[in-house]
């Protein structure tokens, strides 16, 4: 069949949108018109040719959502008029590492996923006689996109595509990072940095398990009401302050009897080396747990004193938000519609596919949270 898509022709270059051919899906694969989708960092960071992983011409895109309407032989947990959200980590619940129990990451399909493959080895994408790759198994820059069965998560088909799109990433992440990877309890203290798409979801994930004291960092003013929007209590600009970030909020976060001061939890939402090593340096000594949720630039390094580590902090990072994509973008979408976390505001623009170009140009003005494409 024919489809619409925007593609990735090469690296720094607008997406073009043009007619490319879709091969129907093929055993274990099931066929979605995808009716929305999200705009991530991530697809910037690919399209800038950064990415040293980022391969071209691909459908960039792996926010999305839709609605099945074709499935392969052998597929038993999908049908025809289903609601999904692709899943760029699969949960195939077999392998050993969906069996540890101890990760979301899926190896099922990783090898072939990582060189914009279908699990078989070939694409499903095509543009006058050339194979385009496909990008983070999802691909949802594309009208119709074709994903493996365990890469598929069924929702709840009274959710409005153009805003739980936003939970194929987005959401997720930012909420999975808090609840699974964190694990934070209530009447915690915690520092978000980068109020971005991800921050500000950290920020809601952070409300709704209990945190007590939420600081937001941001070097952009214009983050503050967003933050506080969702439950953010204080605001930094590293930019306005007298000296260093790290000492100035461990002297925020003391509390009653406390003579050192430090965070309980905080994340990176940034993607910049430097704010990892601040947010860990300002995290509780003896537990503080500091989150990597930015993706840094290809050979960018972490570096610290041991000292901290050996002091009781933690630093641990996390992918999709630890979450188990089958069995948890459900519930969110749950918690969504039963109006326990917002989305709606956050989705500041929303564009046509010729458009997309101009999603990218918000994210760079800083002009938008989240941009959505809707087909
Ligand atoms: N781990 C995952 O699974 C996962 C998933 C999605 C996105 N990401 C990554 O998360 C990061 C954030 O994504 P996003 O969509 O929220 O980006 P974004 O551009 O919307 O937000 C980034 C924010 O960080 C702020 N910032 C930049 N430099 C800063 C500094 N030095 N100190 C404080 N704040 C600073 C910016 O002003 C902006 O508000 C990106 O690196 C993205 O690739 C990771
Ligand atoms: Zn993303
Ligand atoms: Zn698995």
């Amino acid at each position: 069949m024919k489809t619409r898509a925007a593609v990735a022709f090469a690296a720094g270059k607008p997406l073009e949108i043009v007619e490319v051919d879709l091969e129907g899906p093929k055993a274990g694969e099931v066929l979605i018109e995808i009716k929305a989708t999200g705009i991530c960092h991530t697809d910037d960071f690919t399209l800038s040719g950064a990415d040293p992983e980022g391969l071209f011409p691909s459908i960039l895109g792996h926010e999305g959502a839709g609605v099945v309407v074709d499935v392969g032989p052998g597929v038993t947990s999908l049908k025809k008029g289903d609601h999904v959200i692709p899943l760029y980590t699969p949960e195939c619940r077999e392998c050993y590492s969906c069996r540890s129990g101890k990760t979301n990451l899926c190896t099922a399909i990783r090898a072939t996923q990582g060189q914009g493959l279908m699990p078989d080895g070939t694409s499903r994408f095509s543009f006058e006689g050339k194979p385009i790759f496909h990008y983070m198994g999802c691909s949802t820059f594309s009208n119709y996109t074709v994903l493996p069965e365990i890469a598929v998560a069924k929702i709840d088909a009274s959710a409005a595509f153009d805003k739980v799109c936003y939970v194929g990433c987005g959401v997720t992440t930012g909420i999975g990072a808090v609840i699974n990877t964190a694990k934070v309890e209530i009447g915690s203290t915690a520092v978000v940095f980068g109020l971005g798409g991800i921050g500000l979801n950290v920020i809601q994930g952070l409300r709704i398990a209990g945190a007590d004291m939420i600081i937001g960092v941001d070097i952009n003013n214009a983050k503050k009401e967003w933050g506080e929007r969702f439950g953010m209590t204080h605001f930094v600009n590293p930019t306005e302050i007298d000296g260093d970030v790290v000492p100035y909020i461990v002297n925020m976060t003391k509390r009653r009897g406390d003579l050192i001061g430090g965070a309980d939890y905080t994340f990176d939402c940034t993607g910049n080396t430097t704010v990892m090593r601040q947010a860990l340096e300002c995290s509780h000594r003896g537990w503080g747990k500091s989150v990597v949720i930015g993706v840094a630039g290809a050979g960018k390094e972490i570096s610290t004193r041991p000292f901290q580590l050996v002091t009781g902090r933690t630093w641990m990072g996390t992918a999709f938000g630890g979450a188990k994509g089958r069995t948890d973008v459900p519930k969110i979408v749950d918690w969504y519609l039963d109006g326990k976390i917002e989305i709606d505001p956050m989705i500041t623009h929303t564009l046509r596919l010729e458009d997309i170009n101009k999603g990218f140009d918000m994210m760079h003005s800083g002009e938008s949270i989240r941009s959505v494409v809707v087909y």
